[in-house]
């Protein structure tokens, strides 16, 4: 790949020499290489733009290491177990414990033992280069490298830098936190042992999740949750269901509470809440959101505040820097994998176009428009049941002035969930937009209903009226025949 090297030091300046980082140009760079810098890596080098990506700590990011991976590996096994137990004839030989210690092990093999030699090597396959160290813009268009000898590297961008560098945890202001060690997403995603109890602060993705895996792994997990419910940006009975899973597994889960006091002695952890309650526990978990690691990339330089999400438009340009990008978590449009790399593919056309002055197509569903971002956000959560949805939940279209109407569906009702497991539960709901009668969101909370959601992405995306959904036949008797029942109970309203 062609890289064009530049000494910007005069002969008159050679006693500084040893001093000036050395500068390489590309057209393109691009810092964090987790999954959303990968992708923009990728889509740049493909249209023949040389790259460089910057990486402070594995290539691959939160999501392959600490995040979506590591996460899903530990609830797979949770997941088949319960569905195992659904079904007499299989349930009885399934009763016992997990094998904490194989669950484990399993998980450690979707991290590669946390190394990235495999995901450097995909990199390398795009022909983007990549430096390995800590990168902060030093002025625009320009990123310095510093790696762990504390050498600086200069890399200047033609065309684009694009921001990619994700999220981290967040944690509440308690005196004394520190001190107690707590967990964050990556200790429960990484963990080499199960605790024997386990607080885990927050009701959100992380919190259900990690409290439905550790639960099943063999810890006593104890939720405390601030507001009323679980999962509060989805539909309600999302939440619903998962809590009373969640109980009926064991785990207790106390809505209206708030840490007051988190200390540590002699190994246990010890929470006092509002309320005046006393929780031990032998870790606790914090899964409190996130906050954009932009602190130190030096988004001062050019004007920016550090430690603030970076707002972009829907070419995932920032506001106001015509080569700056910022694309995935770090814009908090949808901290997601699926939704960052959406982002990535739709920032690098924008950047190809816009190096090549082609014209770019910025309208709602243009090829620079990642217009998915504020109208089909499909997520799972890998729970037992799992709660899966796309668009808008109904709270969420009246918000926005939509005329809408909600249809719902007792998923026991269908023929293909009653066949997947005895006793199945799962709901699921429909939001028709009154106007045009296409659908503005649909949210399943059940066993496997994690793999039905991209049918209803693509109806939300490429908003199918209902009128011809009717033609779209689900195959019996499978859960898809959900479908039906939505549009029958549509009709029939
Ligand atoms: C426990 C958990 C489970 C999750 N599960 C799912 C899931 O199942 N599905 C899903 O879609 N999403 C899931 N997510 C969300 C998902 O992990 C994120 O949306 C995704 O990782 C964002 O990708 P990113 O590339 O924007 O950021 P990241 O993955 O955070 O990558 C950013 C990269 O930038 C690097 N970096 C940062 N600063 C610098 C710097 N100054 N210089 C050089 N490099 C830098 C970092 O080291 C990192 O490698 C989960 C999140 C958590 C916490
Ligand atoms: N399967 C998936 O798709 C998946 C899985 C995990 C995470 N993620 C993504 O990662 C992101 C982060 O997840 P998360 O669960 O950390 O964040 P979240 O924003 O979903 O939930 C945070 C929870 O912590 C609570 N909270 C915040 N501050 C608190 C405090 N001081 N005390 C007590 N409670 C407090 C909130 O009320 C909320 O319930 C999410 O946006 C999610 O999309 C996705």
């Amino acid at each position: 790949m062609a890289t064009e090297h530049t000494t910007h030091q005069t002969d008159a300046m050679t006693e500084t020499r040893s001093t000036q980082p050395e500068s390489t140009a590309y057209d393109v760079v691009v810092l964090g290489a987790g999954p959303v810098g990968e992708n923009v890596a990728d889509r740049t080098r493909a249209a023949g733009l040389t790259t460089a990506v910057v990486e402070s700590e594995v290539v691959g990011g939160e999501c392959s290491y600490w995040a979506c991976m590591p996460s899903k590996a530990l609830l797979r096994p949770v997941l088949a177990r319960a569905d195992a137990r659904r079904l007499p004839g299989l349930s009885e030989s399934v009763q016992g414990p997990l094998d904490a210690a194989a669950v484990l092990a399993r998980r450690n093999s979707f991290t590669s033992g946390w190394k990235d030699d495999g995901q450097i090597q995909w990199l390398e396959g795009t022909g983007a280069d990549l430096y390995r160290g800590h990168g902060r813009l030093t002025g625009p268009r320009t990123v310095t490298v510093t790696d762990a000898d504390g050498a600086g590297r200069v890399l200047t961008a033609r065309h684009a830098v694009a921001v990619c560098t994700g999220s981290g945890a967040r944690l509440p202001e308690l005196p004394g936190l520190a001190d107690v060690r707590p967990w964050t997403s990556r200790e429960a995603t990484s963990a080499q042992t199960v605790p024997g109890r386990l607080i885990v602060v927050g009701g959100g993705v992380v919190a259900t999740e990690m409290a439905c895996a550790w639960q099943a792994l063999g810890s006593s997990v104890t939720v405390l949750v601030r507001g009323k419910s679980l999962l509060n940006r989805m539909e309600p009975f999302a939440g619903e269901l998962v809590a009373e899973a969640l109980t009926e597994a064991g785990a207790q889960i106390r809505t209206g509470t708030s840490v007051h006091s988190v200390t540590r002695e002699n190994g246990t952890v010890l929470v006092v809440t509002d309320g005046g309650e006393r929780i031990e526990a032998d870790e606790i978990l914090f899964a409190t959101g996130r906050i954009p690691r932009t602190a130190d990339i030096g988004l001062e330089t050019i004007g920016l505040e550090p430690g603030s999400w970076l707002s972009v438009d829907d070419s995932l340009q920032v506001t106001g820097h015509d080569w700056l990008y910022a694309v995935g978590d770090v814009n908090h449009r949808a901290l997601l994998t699926h939704q960052g790399k959406y982002q990535a593919r739709i920032a690098g056309a924008a950047i190809v176009t816009r190096a090549a002055n082609g014209p770019v197509q910025a309208e709602d569903w243009g090829a620079h428009a990642a217009t998915a971002d504020h109208a089909a956000v499909p997520q799972v959560v890998f729970t037992d049941p799992e709660a899966a949805s796309v668009g808008l939940s109904l709270a969420e279209a009246e918000r926005a002035g939509h005329r809408v109407r909600a249809v719902d569906v007792d998923l026991s009702s269908v023929a293909g969930a009653s066949l997947y497991g005895d006793g199945y539960t799962g709901h699921a709901r429909m939001i028709v937009d009154l106007e045009d009668e296409t659908i503005r969101g649909l949210t399943l909370v059940g066993p496997g209903v994690g793999e039905l959601v991209h049918a209803a992405t693509i109806a939300v995306t490429a908003q199918v009226p209902i009128a011809r959904l009717w033609h779209a036949v689900p195959s019996y008797p499978t859960i898809s025949e959900v479908w039906l029942r939505l549009l029958e109970a549509y009709r029939d309203a």
